[in-house]
């Protein structure tokens, strides 16, 4: 039987967080001994109505010992009179840490900008998003090159080492005119570029966050290209708010662009769009050239194109003012973040993060189970929650994928150790 329906409606409730609190003395903390209020194992009890929030401390235990006091203090809450739901939220055990960054402090925006192939003009499309988003008045911007195998900013920019350290020992950004530039081409002093998966990784993530970014409105990351294991990297442990593809408007690179589309969708990245890149020329008649007329990448991609460029020399000229498409593609863009930002999450959205695996599916599940139909449910947790999905749509006996199965259904990544899920039943 549920527990609300054996709690008779007549239990005060506004002495309920002095009864949990005083039941609680009945768990004892299995590093201190003694109960978990007086050990300090719980920080804070508090009650909405008849729900229950307990935070814990969980730091210093190993996973399944995190998991076994964490479900005691959550049976012992339930078992007080009055409490229709509890839930437990804490800092996470020791070891349950991943690997995702922290992004830097003082940076609002970071705007990835990736390919599926190398050659198609990422580099070309990064340096010159960066300085367009910097030609706006008041705008600090940062380019953060991050193309193990063609670092080709510090060269499109000409930037030279050495790099400067800070006071905090951290790699200052060189000065690029408009905005700041820092490369991994700039550390490797002209040495042949071959880095290995576990060595690239953190050559990415560890000048990223080692780089004295200072404030920036907006940082542009010049990722490598391709699908591969260092992309993935990057993109799971880069705080990234939105990703630009680029693609030629060749059959074969759209198609490997709609394979770069999907692994950034199903790691949470919100896609802002696509640059179709050498899209024609003008020639010396004046005529223009549409060296692909009958390829539609908006609608091969079902992602907005962002612009179209053409082929041509203006395209690539970082010396004179920035191309009139790159100051249209820096509005594009600006304009999708705000489509992808409006996704705002309310206080009480069941936060997972910190809670051992096993307890967050059961917490998760109990939660949902009690929203009324047409009533959103948020939750928070640390890593892509979509697996949750099914045992969501089985805990309210439904069957089908979540998209099917709810009114409502999205998965979006807010950042390093932030996703949120969203559903309406
Ligand atoms: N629209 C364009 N018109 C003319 N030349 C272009 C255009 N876009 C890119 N290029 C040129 O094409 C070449 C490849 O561009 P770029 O280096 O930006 O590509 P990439 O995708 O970053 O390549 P890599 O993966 O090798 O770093 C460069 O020489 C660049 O100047």
């Amino acid at each position: 039987m549920a527990k609300h329906d054996i709690v008779p409606d007549d239990v005060p409730t506004d002495d309920l967080a002095d009864r949990v609190r005083n039941g609680l003395r009945d768990v004892e903390d299995p590093d201190l001994g003694g109960n978990v209020l007086d050990s300090g194992l719980v920080t804070a009890v508090s009650v909405d109505e008849r729900v229950v929030r307990i935070d814990a401390d969980l730091t210093g235990f190993d996973e399944p010992t995190a998991e076994d006091v964490t479900e005691a203090i959550r049976r012992r809450a339930l078992a007080t009179p009055g409490v229709e739901r509890a839930t437990v939220e804490g800092d996470a055990p020791d070891g349950a840490a991943d690997d995702e960054i922290d992004g830097p402090a003082g940076v609002d925006t970071v705007i990835a900008v990736a390919s599926a192939k190398g050659g198609v003009g990422k580099t070309t499309v990064s340096t010159q998003l960066a300085r367009a988003l910097a030609a706006e008045p008041d705008h600090d911007v940062g380019l953060f090159d991050a193309d193990l195998y063609g670092p080709n900013v510090p060269e499109l920019l000409d930037l030279e080492g050495p790099i400067a350290a800070d006071a905090e020992g951290n790699a200052e950004p060189i000065d690029a005119g408009d905005l700041t530039a820092m490369s991994v081409g700039l550390i490797a002093n002209d040495e042949p570029l071959a880095w290995r998966g576990a060595m690239a990784h953190e050559a990415v993530s560890e000048l990223f966050e080692d780089t004295a970014w200072g404030e920036l409105d907006t940082l542009v990351v010049d990722l490598p290209p391709g699908t591969g294991d260092i992309v993935l990297t990057a993109l799971q442990s880069l705080p990234i708010d939105g990703a630009v593809l680029v693609s030629t408007p060749h059959p074969t690179s759209v198609a490997d662009t709609s394979r770069s589309a999907t692994l950034f969708e199903e790691n949470g990245v919100p896609l802002l769009g696509t640059v179709v890149n050498m899209r024609g020329f003008t020639c010396d008649c004046g005529r223009e050239h549409d060296l692909f007329p009958d390829t539609d990448v908006e609608r091969e991609l079902d992602k907005p194109v962002l612009c179209e460029l053409p082929f041509d020399e203006r395209v690539r000229d970082f010396d004179d003012g920035v191309p009139a498409e790159m100051i249209d593609l820096a509005d594009a863009v600006r304009e999708r973040l705000e489509d992808v930002d409006d996704f705002s999450v309310p206080d009480h959205a069941l936060d997972l993060r910190g809670l051992p695996k096993p307890i967050r599916h059961e917490q998760a599940t109990e939660e949902f189970r009690v929203t009324e139909p047409g009533e959103w449910f948020y939750l928070l947790n640390d890593h892509d929650p979509s697996p949750l999905a099914a045992e969501l749509v089985a805990a309210v006996g439904r069957d089908g994928p979540p998209g099917d199965a709810f009114e409502e259904y999205e998965v979006r990544r807010r950042g390093p150790n932030e996703w949120v899920m969203a559903v309406s039943r």
